[in-house]
Formats: structure tokens, C-alpha cells, sequence
């Protein structure tokens, strides 16, 4: 609980938009809104759990469902209806919502 997390997953079909710059926040609840500013962070597939690339945590701000617009849609690189649908979907019965923000880390692989 105190710990520093250092995981997250992300939907398959979004990765590609987070590795080439494109998808540069993520919208949560308050379970998955424990990532600490400055902090790099692993980011898997959720459905097969493959390493996709690092990040590092730029700002964790808090957000209503309905305060989402958008300037969120462009950053999530989404069109604004199917990111609220989205969102709908994972988090059914939840207004307060977290913004990450985050910048992909180059890799050396
Ligand atoms: C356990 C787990 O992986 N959960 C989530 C939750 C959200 N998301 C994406 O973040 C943005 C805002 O919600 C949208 O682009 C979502 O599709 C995701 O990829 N994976």
C-alpha cells in the first residue's frame, strides 16, 4: 500500500498509440491512481501481460466523469464519445476519476 507502483496495464489495442507518442495520459479510479510523480513505471498488456515499453509518472490529478472533454479525447489520441464510452465500460459506476500523465521513456534495448 505504501509501496511505489511500478506496473500498469494497458488494454493491447492501446499500446501502439502509448509506443509511438500519440496516447500521453491514462484515465483511472482511485484503485489504479497510486503512481508517484517522477516515479518510472513498467507497462504490460493486460490480456497477455508482455512488456511494452516504460513511462514516467508526469501528474496524478483527480477528475470527475463528466469533466472529461476534449483536450483528454486529443491526449488519449480518441475521439471524445468512444474515450467516455471506454471509460464507461471499465469503471461502470464510478465519477471520480484520475488523470495520469505520463512520458514515454526512450528504450535500450
Ligand atoms: C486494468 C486495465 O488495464 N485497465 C485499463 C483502464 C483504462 N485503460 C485506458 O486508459 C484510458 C482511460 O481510461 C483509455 O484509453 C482506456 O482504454 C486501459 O488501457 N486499461
Amino acid at each position: 500500500m505504501t509501496d511505489v507502483p511500478n506496473k500498469i496495464t494497458f488494454f493491447e489495442f492501446l499500446t501502439p498509440l502509448i509506443t509511438s507518442g500519440k496516447k500521453t495520459i491514462t484515465i483511472r479510479d482511485k484503485s489504479e491512481s497510486h503512481y508517484v510523480v517522477g516515479s518510472q513505471v513498467e507497462v504490460f498488456t493486460l490480456e497477455t501481460d508482455q512488456k511494452v515499453c516504460d513511462i514516467e509518472i508526469e501528474s496524478v490529478e483527480p477528475i470527475k466523469f463528466d469533466d472529461i472533454n476534449e483536450f483528454h479525447a486529443q491526449q488519449e489520441s480518441l475521439e471524445l464519445q468512444r474515450l467516455k464510452e471506454l471509460i464507461k465500460e471499465i469503471y461502470p459506476n464510478t465519477n471520480e476519476l484520475f488523470v495520469i500523465t505520463y512520458k514515454l521513456m526512450p528504450n535500450n534495448t
